[in-house]
């Protein structure tokens, strides 16, 4: 609080002036006279002699002397005051012609007033004379009072004052700083040294936009108006600092003659106050969190004593909040529901503890968990109740629904099975069901396949399952081996032409196998060995769904899905720029590895069975197979897969003499090896090299043909040209039936 004190300037005051100062001494003097009121009898000179107004100056001055005192009283003959003699009535007696003949009368002065010992300064302290003139209660004169005298008692005083003030203010936790009305700093206490950093030496006496950053006390010298709890914040380099200040105007006759900031940091509070803000919005959060909880949460206090229970936990126990809060779970236990003991047992364990509990029919999970404090004690116990009826149900169902579902798959894995041995179709093996099942899956949806796998190992017999197992069965499924059709003729196979087209073109034109295959599957086999310029045309035909003829300009479109297959490394020969990337990806939407008959042996046995059935069926031939014949199958590699296992019990079947099959039929390379080392070619004994070269050949070709099926593809393993093959084989063909 600002003091603002005005000394008295003697001037006449008047009206609202004079009451202002009233206020203003009032409160000077209830400061200052330490909280008692200073009265005449404690300020008074004290005079026990008085003189007659008749007495001459020169007695008189005797008097004055030998007393020593500032000012005598002067009695008339009633010995009532009627003035007083001081050093100014003996100034004023030098001008006499005799002074000291003359009377005191003459010179006394008459300006003053007598006092009650027990008037108080502060009243008569405005009294506009210099001399009081001070009497006791019985109206004896106690002694004299000048002015003077009283203002300088009172401006000790109030340097005593000031400096216990000063005190005061510097031992106040806020900061203080005073300006006056040219903003020149004033007062800087204690706690404003700390607060700005600035010394009160660096502080007073400066402009306060030398000491200060916030300038708005120069403000309120404008303004006159009293700022209040105003919020500001300082950057500094260590980091913003937040205060809070009240600015106020110092008045003096009615004018803004300074100003007072008294301003505090309340960085700490206001990082308190946010970090209150934030706990009340997460337990806002929490509020919400518990009472959307589906299961029932309670939670108690160490003793197990109910302090908070939500809305679900009300719904399931039936308990109302009101008569569990305050209770403890223990007395409740004894209503044969909520679990009292397990507060103990967390108590003892310090660990979550599960209880289940039947009641009402229904099944209810108590889960306690305790919350323990820095000290590791409990301080309190979160109980979560689930009901599980509900949930013992739906696993009942569950487990009934797998059992039904399990059923339902092997029941369809044995019809699928049965449906495949009708197709003559063997799937064993763990990985060949997966791709039935994957295959049967794709086939429902249009997607391209790409089926990959070395050759014979049945990528069109899953080609054509697909086909079969798609809405498109009802279509054509039309077979392309992309690497058996000369590169000239392939495009117009595929494409078609429009009459004329080219020299030798039917003049009726021709339908492409795109069209044939309209509404069904066109299965490109060895897709690997489409030449690069028709690859691009390939890729617009899948994507744009249409084609258009050799010779031809119209497009016509065409509902073809397409299923594609190669025994090459596709990857391989996309970065050896042999097949185009685009037609790769664009072809491998769902790729389908075939495995090698010798990585699923346990199809071998399976296979031979069904072949042997097959065969002896078509030659109406009975036939078994010994078991060491068996032995050599799994034992062999099958290069040829189930292509060549097929060639093989086809020959065995048509070749071998008795009714069973024995290692002596097998041809030689499925007889057992005398040895590694031995030579591709053995040669038994001597005979013409002709004889021989033909011998090897043929013997070459038919196991070519017999793994590869084809004398295309038997060429390719020979390394030789297909008409070669085809030549050699008509002449092999003519010398077995006895030709030359
Ligand atoms: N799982 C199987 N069950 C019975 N026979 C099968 C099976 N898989 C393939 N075959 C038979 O094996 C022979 C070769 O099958 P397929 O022509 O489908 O092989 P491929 O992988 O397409 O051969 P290529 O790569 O040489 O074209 C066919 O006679 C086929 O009937």
């Amino acid at each position: 609080m600002p003091i603002i004190f005005c000394a008295n300037t003697g001037r006449t005051l008047e009206g609202k002036e004079v009451e202002r100062k009233e206020e203003i001494n009032r409160e000077f003097w209830q400061m200052y006279g330490g909280g008692r009121k200073v009265l005449a009898r404690d300020a008074v000179t004290p005079c026990d002699v008085v003189i007659g107004s008749e007495t001459s100056l020169e007695e008189a001055h005797a008097f004055y002397v030998k007393h020593d005192v500032s000012a005598l009283p002067i009695v008339d003959q009633e010995h009532k005051v009627i003035g007083l003699l001081n050093s100014e009535s003996f100034a004023q007696a030098l001008s006499l012609p005799d002074w000291k003949k003359a009377k005191v009368r003459e010179v006394m002065q008459e300006n003053f007033i007598t006092v009650a010992e027990e008037a108080e300064l502060e009243e008569i302290w405005n009294w506009p004379v210099e001399w009081f003139v001070v009497l006791s209660s019985s109206s004896s004169i106690k002694g004299v009072l000048a002015k003077q005298d009283l203002a300088s008692l009172l401006y000790k005083k109030v340097q005593q004052r000031l400096q216990q003030l000063e005190g005061v203010l510097d031992s106040a936790h806020n900061g203080i700083i005073a300006i006056d009305k040219n903003g020149i700093v004033t007062f800087f206490n204690k706690a404003a040294e700390e607060i700005v950093w600035r010394k009160k030496k660096d502080a007073i006496g400066k402009h306060l936009s030398q000491v200060i950053i916030p300038q708005g006390l120069l403000e309120i010298l404008k303004t006159g108006k009293r700022q209040l709890c105003h919020k500001f914040a300082v950057e500094y380099s260590a980091g913003t600092r937040i205060y809070m200040t009240h600015r106020t105007p110092i008045f003096e006759d009615g004018k803004v003659v300074g100003a007072v900031g008294v301003f505090q940091d309340i960085s700490e509070i206001e990082a308190i106050s946010n970090e209150l803000d934030t706990v009340k919005r997460l337990n806002r959060e929490l509020e919400a969190v518990i009472g959307a909880s589906y299961d029932g949460i309670m939670v108690t206090d160490r003793n197990g004593v109910v302090v908070r229970v939500n809305e679900a936990f009300e719904r399931m126990t039936g308990y109302k909040s009101t008569e569990i809060i305050g209770r403890t779970l223990m007395e409740t236990g004894e209503e044969q529901f909520l679990p009292g003991s397990i507060v103990e047992k967390i108590k003892a364990s310090k660990q979550p503890v599960s209880i289940a509990v039947d009641h009402g029919g229904r099944q209810f999970l108590f889960t306690g968990n305790p919350v323990t404090d820095q000290e590791g004690e409990i301080v309190r116990i979160v109980i979560n109740v689930r009901d599980l009826t509900e949930l013992n149900s739906l696993r009942k169902e569950l487990k009934e629904s797998k059992e039904l579902s399990r059923r339902y798959h092997s029941e369809l894995y044995e019809l699928r099975r049965k449906l495949l041995q009708h197709e003559g179709i063997v799937v064993q093996s763990p990985q060949m069901q997966k791709i039935l099942e994957l295959a049967m899956r794709v086939a429902t949806v249009d997607s391209t396949v790409l089926i990959l796998g070395e050759s014979g190992v049945g990528k069109e017999v899953i080609a054509k399952l697909i086909h079969q197992n798609s809405k498109r069965s009802e279509g054509p499924f039309i077979t392309v081996n992309c690497g058996a059709i000369p590169e000239t003729l392939l495009e117009s196979e595929l494409f078609g032409y429009e009459p004329g087209a080219f020299t030798g073109a039917s003049r009726e034109g021709k339908l492409g196998l795109f069209e044939l295959a309209d509404n069904g599957t066109l299965f490109l086999d060895e897709i690997g060995d489409l030449p690069f310029p028709l690859q691009v045309k390939l890729l617009r035909a899948i994507q744009d769904r249409e084609i258009i003829r050799l010779g031809g300009r119209r497009p016509r479109k065409v509902n073809v899905r397409i299923v594609a297959a190669t025994n090459r490394d596709l990857e391989e020969m996309v970065k050896n720029g042999q097949f185009r990337e685009d037609l790769y990806f664009r072809l491998n939407v769902v790729p389908l590895k075939i495995p090698p008959l010798r990585e699923r042996k346990e199809e071998i046995i399976p296979l031979v069975n069904r072949f042997l059935e097959k065969y002896c069926k078509n030659y109406n031939i009975k036939k078994t197979i010994s078991s060491e014949v068996l032995d050599r199958f799994l034992k062999y590699d099958w290069p040829g897969n189930i292509r060549e296992l097929e060639n093989i019990i086809e020959r065995l079947v048509v070749t071998a003499s008795g009714t069973t099959i024995t290692p002596a039929d097998l041809p030689e390379h499925l007889k057992p090896q005398c040895s590694d080392t031995s030579p591709a070619v053995l040669v038994k004994g001597i005979l013409p090299l002709k004889n021989a070269v033909m011998e090897v050949e043929r013997q070459l070709i038919e196991k070519a043909l017999e793994q590869y099926g084809s004398t295309y593809k038997a060429a390719k393993a020979l390394r030789v040209n297909q008409s070669t093959v085809v030549r050699k084989l008509n002449r092999i063909r003519r010398e077995a039936n006895g030709g030359g």
